[in-house]
């Protein structure tokens, strides 16, 4: 009988020799057949058997706790379903989710579906290269504002829709791929004719290869001056949408029809480093007041702007509570996280540690929305690659700023309308 080296070959052995029923030889030992079988049984069973300790440690003996009622395999990791016995509450087994990752080495979301926890462990392994390849085409029968976010574990690529999200945030230590994503974000957002861009590039992030055909500010007294071009275009908006009976700038598309896309086009405002708008980072009275009211109408775009079309993505390295207090978290319910330094920036951004605990990948990170998380692999736009692709764009688009906030001017004027529908 052959001796068998490693765990594939001593599988792929155990399925001969069940099929033969002979005993066999693994590293010189005799092993009988039902050990072996038993052995595979348990590797596949690795982490329900996991979730059961974690809960035999956070739930001892004869005290109340969630019983496993069902368990599946998914593409993506295990599905497990559990009952809440009287005692055992929701939000327990939820402030308990990084024991279970930790003890699965996996991610880990919980939640209450039907008056059952649901608990998904996804152990799947995400591939670690991706170059940018983006055609948001077959998305737009059904999407208005199709972003990729990343390749998840099933090798999919995850693409979200920025006009229901409403609103993200990104963050990240430096080095780990947060503004190769911004930059993802930016051209794949500047492919769609009935979009307008705007950048606040307060980390000096590159950007600059966009001034021209989004509006651009590098220093917090121009940002102000665009951020209050936005808030005034939102309540011009909230009016215009009244005016026609309508909630929301998508009744306001189908009621007008496609055109209208392009008098009332989505705006999507990206702001790089959000922590620059900190008025409590310096010591100049005046420079504390522009921030202090650049971070109030940042709030108020977050809480009011989405159904007009005007849509945030906010960046930050670390962020603290005063930059994104509780608030304006909850109004900014995408969030996309790469690796983190430590667990308390990790928790600032997703509530969770999952971004400390990220591999050095460059360009991998945590998509989470609600309680729900993914691991994803960004795609790779190298600079070069994106002014490549936004010089294309500007040879079919109107190259003018859309938006002159020093004179207040919204929308964007006839001809650039005109050149967009080109595209
Ligand atoms: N998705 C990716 N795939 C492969 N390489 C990547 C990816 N994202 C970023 N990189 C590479 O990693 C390095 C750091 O990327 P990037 O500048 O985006 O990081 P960052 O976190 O924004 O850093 P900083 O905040 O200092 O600008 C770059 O060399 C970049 O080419």
């Amino acid at each position: 009988m052959r001796q068998t080296n490693t765990l594939g070959e001593a599988l792929e052995t155990l399925k001969l020799i069940w099929r033969h029923r002979e005993g066999f030889k693994f590293g010189g030992r005799q092993i009988n057949q039902l050990k072996l079988f038993k052995w595979q049984v348990d590797l596949e069973n690795k982490i329900p058997a996991a979730v059961l300790d974690t809960i035999d440690v956070l739930y001892p003996e004869g005290k109340p706790r969630p019983l496993l009622t069902k368990k599946n395999r998914i593409a993506t990791g295990w599905h497990m379903i559990f009952t809440l016995q009287p005692g055992v509450t929701f939000s327990g087994i939820l402030r308990q989710t990084e024991f279970f990752s930790d003890a699965c080495r996996a991610h880990v979301s919980i939640e209450l579906k039907g008056g059952f926890i649901h608990m998904t462990v996804h152990d799947a392994k995400v591939e670690t290269y991706y170059p940018y390849l983006w055609d948001p085409t077959p998305y737009l029968e059904k999407m208005d504002l199709p972003i990729p976010i990343g390749y998840g574990p099933t090798g999919q690529l995850k693409v979200i829709d920025l006009a229901d999200l409403p609103h993200m945030r990104v963050g990240g230590t430096t080095f780990t791929g947060k503004s190769n994503f911004l930059h993802n974000l930016f051209i794949s957002l500047a492919k769609l004719p009935y979009v307008r861009l705007a950048v606040i590039d307060l980390a000096l992030l590159e950007f600059s290869y966009s001034r021209g055909f989004a509006a651009f500010a590098t220093e917090t007294i121009t940002a102000l001056r665009l951020l209050t071009a936005l808030e005034k275009e939102m309540h011009r908006r909230r009016q215009v949408l009244e005016a026609v009976g309508v909630e929301k700038i998508q009744e306001y598309h189908s009621l007008m029809g496609e055109e209208s896309k392009y008098d009332l086009p989505y705006i999507i405002l990206l702001i790089d480093e959000f922590a620059f708008m900190n008025p409590d980072s310096t010591p100049e009275t005046g420079e504390k007041e522009i921030r202090r009211q650049c971070q109030s109408i940042c709030a108020n775009l977050a809480a009011l702007a989405r159904k007009v079309g005007i849509h945030l993505i906010l960046a930050m390295q670390r962020p603290d509570m005063k930059i994104l207090p509780g608030q304006l978290k909850a109004n900014l319910p995408g969030a996309l996280s790469f690796k983190t330094i430590d667990d308390v920036n990790s928790q600032i951004i997703l509530d969770n540690n999952a971004a400390a605990n990220l591999p050095d990948i460059k360009g991998r990170a945590i998509w989470q929305v609600g309680n729900r998380q993914q691991e994803v692999q960004v795609m790779h736009l190298p600079l070069k690659k994106a002014r490549m692709i936004l010089n294309q764009l500007r040879g079919v688009r109107d190259s003018g700023e859309w938006i002159n906030y020093e004179a207040k001017r919204l929308p964007p004027s006839k001809s650039s309308r005109k050149a967009s529908k080109t595209l």
